[in-house]
Parts: C-alpha cells; structure tokens; sequence
C-alpha cells in the first residue's frame, strides 16, 4: 500500500503563543489515523494568524516536502486576522470550491454560524490543500463530510493511492478510478 505524506497545519494567535494549549494537530492526526489504512507520516506546524507565514508553509509542506494532502485548521472567519483562505488561495494553482462549499453545507448541520467559514479547497502542484475551521470539533465534522471524495483527488492531481476504513468514511473513486488488487 503507498505511504501518504501529510501536512497538518494549526493557524491560531493564542495556541501559538501559548495561551492555550493546541488541540488543531492532535484532532486532525488523530481522524486521518483512524480513517486511512496507509502508512501515513505527518508534518506538523503551529503558527500564528500571518499571512505571508502561512503561505511560507503551505510552500514548504507541498514544495520541499512533498505532501500529498495539506489540511490547516483555524483563520477561516470573518474576523480581521483570519487569514487562512487569502494565504492558501495565494499559493494555489486551481481552486475546488466544491470542497468550501460542501464542508459549509455539512457544517449547518452543526452549527448555524457555519456560513461564517470562507475555508477553500485548492491544488498546488501534487498537493491538495483544504481549509478547516478552527474549532477542534469541525474538524470531524467537516472532514466526516468531505473526504469520500479526497482519495480521488489526490489520484487526479498525481498523489499516491489513498485507501480508507469503510465504517469511517468510504472513498469514491469512477469504476475507471479504481485499482484492483492482483489475485
Ligand atoms: N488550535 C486550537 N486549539 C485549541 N482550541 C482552539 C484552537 N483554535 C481554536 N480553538 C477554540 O475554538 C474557539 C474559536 O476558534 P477561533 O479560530 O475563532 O479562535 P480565534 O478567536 O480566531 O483565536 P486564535 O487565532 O487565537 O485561536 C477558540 O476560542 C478556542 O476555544
Ligand atoms: N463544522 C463546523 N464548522 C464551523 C464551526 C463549527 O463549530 N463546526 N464553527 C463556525 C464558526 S463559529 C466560525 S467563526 C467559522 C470560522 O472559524 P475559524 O475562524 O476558527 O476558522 O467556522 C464555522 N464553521
């Protein structure tokens, strides 16, 4: 089975600085870990709401590297230092606004201020790049919504062949996109 490299990202003034304590990375490892059945090795970052930090990493994660799925958590309001989305769309070669919308979508029936998050979906390269709220919570939400269709994705744009635990969330991938076991 391919190994997957991914990038995890936490975007917050005050996980960064130390006023609480980051609970971003561990949520997000710990979905990814549970929903894929590939060797997966992670890198992670913690760092403030900085623009032109945020588009540094995203680079480094997808350029030197070379992650095949780059997920950030948090910077994605309306709030003046959210930034997240003008950084990733700043890195980005095409944008999935399917994913914005549909993690939008799956989020309303959570919470009404779902509306609020402008996260995106993009493409750098081999990488897909998805923006999560910050929330430590949305971040199951959101992903137990939108990640059927990542697998294809990454297939699309390059990656490895990402499989997933069926009772977590269950790939979908055309019948052309399928890859079948030998024997
Ligand atoms: N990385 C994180 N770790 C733990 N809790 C978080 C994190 N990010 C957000 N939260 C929680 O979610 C709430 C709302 O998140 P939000 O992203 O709006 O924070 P914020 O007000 O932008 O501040 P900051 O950028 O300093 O996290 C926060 O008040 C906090 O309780
Ligand atoms: N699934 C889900 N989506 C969510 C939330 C949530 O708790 N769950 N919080 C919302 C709120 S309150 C805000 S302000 C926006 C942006 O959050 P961010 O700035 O932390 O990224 O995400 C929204 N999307």
């Amino acid at each position: 089975m391919d190994a997957i490299h991914i990038g995890l990202v936490s975007v917050s003034d005050r996980a960064s600085s130390g006023v609480y304590e980051d609970r971003g990375i561990p949520a997000l490892k710990e979905w990814l870990e549970l929903a894929l059945l590939n060797p997966c090795s992670f890198d992670a970052r913690l760092i403030p709401d900085e623009q032109p930090l945020i588009e540094a990493t995203l680079k480094e994660l997808a350029d030197q590297c070379g992650c095949a799925l780059i997920l950030t958590t948090g910077g994605t309001g309306p709030a003046p230092r959210d930034v997240t989305p003008e950084a990733t769309r700043a890195v980005a070669d095409r944008e999935l606004p399917g994913f914005g919308e549909a993690m939008r979508a799956v989020s309303l029936k959570y919470v009404p201020t779902a509306i609020l998050s402008r996260q995106v979906g993009v493409t750098r390269g081999g990488s897909l790049i998805l923006n999560l709220p910050g929330q430590p919570k949305a971040i199951k939400e959101t992903l137990d919504g939108v990640f059927a269709a990542v697998p294809y994705c990454v297939d699309l744009i390059g990656g490895p062949y990402m499989e997933t635990r069926e009772d977590i969330v269950k790939a979908f991938r055309p019948k052309s996109g399928q890859k079948t076991t030998p024997g």
